[in-house]
Order: structure tokens, then sequence, then C-alpha cells
């Protein structure tokens, strides 16, 4: 355990008292380039997206097919758009975000500490990395060990040469089936985590099976479950029966989609990617099933069309759009506080 970090969370301009972070989006990433993941295969009606010009004409194609747009998808050069987002945001009663891009997609902890300056939210970031199909050889060839101690770096001295020190492990990407690199990333995941008490966030691969089998990894390497969040529940586990079944493992569990309401879902084209309004749905499902103390929720923006300069909902969408909805559905206030100021604040604590 970090002796200095115990008790506090560490955001990217040092450690706050947890009382500090006010309502806290649990992923979302503020500059991060997706292009290494490549794009699915798109309709042959479709004009050729990558010639086309982002404008209000071309604006049904890329909600649409977001992911075959490739000027969609990076945040890069948009720092000033970002920055105007998080005033915002901040306008509107947020106050701190957990950036989660990690390594294979562009993670810079020198521009997030840039915009947290800027504007005041507290910005706490990744250590880690992100899905096989993105990562450089050199993470395929790494020990455990060397993955362990560059974790631990990060968050303790500082990330990729600065003094800019990471305040979660994450987002952890794997896919499905999860390949050899990313168990190695995991069981380094777990051990980082024993090491330094500090909170874990996963992105799961599109399939029902892949939250539980991540749980069961970590929880062989000795990884805390209970520190971990489980992120994208929203394309992942659609029935309540199975989604009581995965709550039962103890991770905290994440929908981070919000603001989504195209059903077509481009990464995998036979499911549907649900609605805000069914979102909430299963929230309630397990908010009614007692789990209230382990539901956080963000948006996830990762691509240009989905910031308000783009036409897009931003970053504020579920304090302006989605809270309201939540509360005429039956949420009470003291749920919807526990989602987005206290499950975040114990979420992100050092132990
Ligand atoms: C980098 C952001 C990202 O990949 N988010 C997950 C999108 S999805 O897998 O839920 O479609």
């Amino acid at each position: 355990m970090a002796a200095d970090l115990k008790g506090k969370v560490q955001t990217v301009l040092g450690c706050i008292d947890p009382s500090q972070l006010g309502r806290t989006l649990t992923h979302e990433h503020l500059w991060c380039d997706t292009t290494p993941l490549g794009m699915p295969t798109c309709p042959s009606f479709l004009p050729n997206l990558k010639s086309l010009p982002f404008n209000m004409q071309n604006l049904g194609f890329i909600r649409q097919f977001p992911y075959s747009y490739t000027p969609n998808l990076t945040l890069h050069g948009e720092e000033q758009h970002v920055i105007e987002e998080l005033k915002f945001f901040k306008q509107h009663g947020g106050s701190s975000m957990v950036e989660c891009t990690t390594l294979g997609i562009s993670n810079n902890v020198g521009m997030l500490k840039t915009m947290a300056e800027k504007t005041g939210v507290n910005i706490i970031a990744g250590a880690g990395y992100y899905v096989d199909s993105s990562l450089p050889p050199e993470v395929h060839g790494a020990t455990q060990e060397q993955l362990v101690s560059t974790m631990v770096q990060d968050i303790t001295q500082g990330a990729a040469g600065t003094s800019i020190r990471c305040g979660v492990i994450g987002e952890i990407g794997t896919s499905w089936p999860i390949t050899a690199t990313e168990k190695k990333v995991l069981q380094a995941t777990a051990a980082a985590q024993t090491q330094l008490g500090c909170p874990v966030i996963i992105h799961p691969g599109r399939n029902k099976e892949a939250p539980a089998e991540v749980i069961r990894i970590l929880a062989e390497a000795g990884g805390d479950i209970s520190r971990t969040v489980m992120s994208h529940l929203d394309r992942t586990i659609y029935d309540k029966g199975e989604l009581s079944e995965f709550a039962k493992l103890g991770s905290y569990l994440e929908w981070d989609l919000f603001g989504i309401e195209v059903s077509y879902y481009e990464q995998v084209t036979n499911l549907d990617m649900p609605s805000d309004a069914q979102r909430i749905q299963m929230i309630k499902h397990v908010l009614d099933n007692g789990y209230e103390d382990r539901v956080v929720i963000a948006h996830d923006v990762h691509t240009k069309h989905r910031l308000m300069h783009y036409g897009g909902h931003g970053y504020s969408h579920i304090l302006l759009n989605v809270v309201p909805m939540m509360l005429a559905r039956g949420i009470s206030q003291d749920q919807v506080d526990k989602m987005l100021i206290h499950n975040p604040r114990n979420w992100l604590t050092f132990k």
C-alpha cells in the first residue's frame, strides 16, 4: 500500500480529500484516438465516408455509423471544445471525471493536466493497457512483473516520464475471448492493486460471459473485486436475471454509454444498443435489488460526434437530462446522489 495515498483521491493536479470530489462521472475520455482499433465493415450503400466533411448534411450517416467515419475516431485537436464542455459541466453542477484512456488509444496525462488547470474540474487519469489489438509489441513481450512495475510507477511517481500521477488503473481493455496478453495484464492489474490499494476499472469484451470471466481472473490473482468497476454493462448484459447473477460477484456496476440513442450497434450488429430509458430500467432493477451502493454512471464520450460542438449530447447530458428522467421513473434523489457522488468517492479513495 502507498502510505501517502491512503484515504486520498489522486487527480492529475495532486491528491485531494475525497469530500472534494462532488458529482463524478466515472468513465470518460477527453483526449483519445481509437483509430488503431480498425473499423467495422459498413454497408455498401454508404457514400465513401472517409472523404466526407463533418457537417450537418452528413451527421445522419455519422450518427448511424460512427465507427465507419475515420475523422470521428479521434478527439485529438479538439481540446478547446473539450475545455469549453468541461466548463459547461462545472457550471451545471459537475465536479470530477475519471479519464479512462490507457495505452493503445493515445493517453496523454500532460493534456489532462492542462485541461484540469484551465477548467477546475478534478480529472483522475487511468494507468494501464487497452485491448490486445491496440497494444504495441513491447506489451505483448513484457513480463507480468514489468507491467506491474509500470502501473505502480504511473500511480506513485508519474506517467509517461512526467511527474503527473494516475489515480486509477484502467480502463483495462479485454476482448472476447480474452487473449493471453489481456490475461497477463489482468493478473498484473490485480498485483498492482494489491500493492497500492487503488481503484480499478475494466472494459469487458462484447459477450455476456465476459464480465464474470474477468472477475474470475482478477479474483484468482488476488484483486479486490469490491474496488473494481465493470464498465459497459449497457451493451454486455441485457437480461435482468443475468444482471442479478453478475451483481452478486461484488464489483461496481457501470452504465456508461448514456447519450447513445441509436439502437443499431455497429460493433456487434446482432445486438441492440439500449436507449437511455432502457439503461435506467436496468439500473432501477439493480437498485430495487439492494445494489444502490454499487452503481456508477457515465457517457464514455470517445468520438467527436458525441461532443456538443459536433451536435452531440456532451459530458453534461447525465446531469441535465438523465437525472430528471431517473427521478421521474421512481429513482430517489438519495439514490442519484449515491451513483454520482458517494459511490465514485468510495471507489476512488485509496485504501
Ligand atoms: C475507447 C472507448 C471505448 O472503446 N468504449 C467502448 C465502446 S463499446 O465497446 O461499449 O461500444
